[in-house]
């Protein structure tokens, strides 16, 4: 469960810092939300159906990078025929994760990072009213496909998607993301490189980490001081 867990969940959240590194506006949005409803606390799992922003973000990270591209290799166990293919007994199958996450009759623009995909507005909006949304359920729901695929599909799917929805709710309510400067004050892209094998990450690069104020300091500094 430790080797299963461990890499797959931190290279996810290192897309998720440079997607934020690259998309500042997406942070912005998503802090908005979550002081909206979290009023100047920090999340917790009481708060999961009512930050949409938050599922959107991480549902989004999963499928623009998946974590296993081409997923771990299966063996067909008996002789078998897909679609007019015979695969006979013993044949290697992968599973192409990427190409179903970047079926562009699915997800528009699959190369965009855009949590957006996943909302719609939510009941009574008006267009004036950018923060009340939900998640839109006629959009595929990439968690059906980055964890895999029957009998062996991944069994830490729900530790998972609720780790990695924890933890991008509070780093979102504390923190900010930007990129980082040289020593002249250049500002330094990223590269958005990734490694490639079973499981792939982002290439290590430089952002810019801070509290959003003296007061999420705070809020960060009680929490930690809480669970010491
Ligand atoms: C973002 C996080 C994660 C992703 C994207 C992910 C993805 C996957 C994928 C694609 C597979 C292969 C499924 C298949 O063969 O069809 C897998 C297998 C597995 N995962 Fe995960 N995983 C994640 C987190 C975790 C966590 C947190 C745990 C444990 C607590 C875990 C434990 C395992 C184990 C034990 C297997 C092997 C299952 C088997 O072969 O029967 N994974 N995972």
């Amino acid at each position: 469960m430790y080797i299963g867990g461990a890499d797959t969940t931190t290279s996810t959240l290192e897309t998720f810092f440079l997607a934020m590194t690259l998309h500042p506006e997406v942070l912005q949005e998503a802090q908005r939300s979550v002081d909206r409803v979290c009023e100047g606390r920090l999340p917790d799992f009481s708060d999961y159906d009512a930050l949409p922003w938050v599922h959107a973000i991480v549902k989004e990270c999963l499928r623009w990078r998946p974590v296993a591209r081409m997923n771990l290799a299966h063996m067909v166990t008996k002789d078998d025929v897909y679609e007019g293919y015979h695969i006979p007994k013993g044949s290697i199958v992968l599973a192409n994760i990427w190409a179903i996450l970047h079926d562009p009759e699915v997800y528009t623009d699959p190369e965009a990072f855009n949590p957006r995909r996943f909302l719609r507005a939510g009941p009574g909006a008006d267009a004036a009213d950018a923060a009340n949304v939900e998640l839109d359920p006629t959009v595929r729901d990439p968690t059906v496909v980055t964890f895999g695929f029957g009998r062996r599909i991944c069994p830490g799917k729900h530790m998972a998607y609720q780790s990695l929805w924890v933890a991008v709710a509070s780093i979102v309510a504390a923190i900010d993301i930007t990129k980082a400067v040289d020593e002249h004050g250049k500002i330094i892209e990223p590269s958005g490189e990734y490694t490639y094998g079973l499981i792939s990450a982002p290439k290590p690069f430089k952002c810019c980490i801070r509290p959003r104020s003296a007061a999420h300091a705070a809020l960060v500094q009680a929490a930690l001081e809480q669970d010491a």
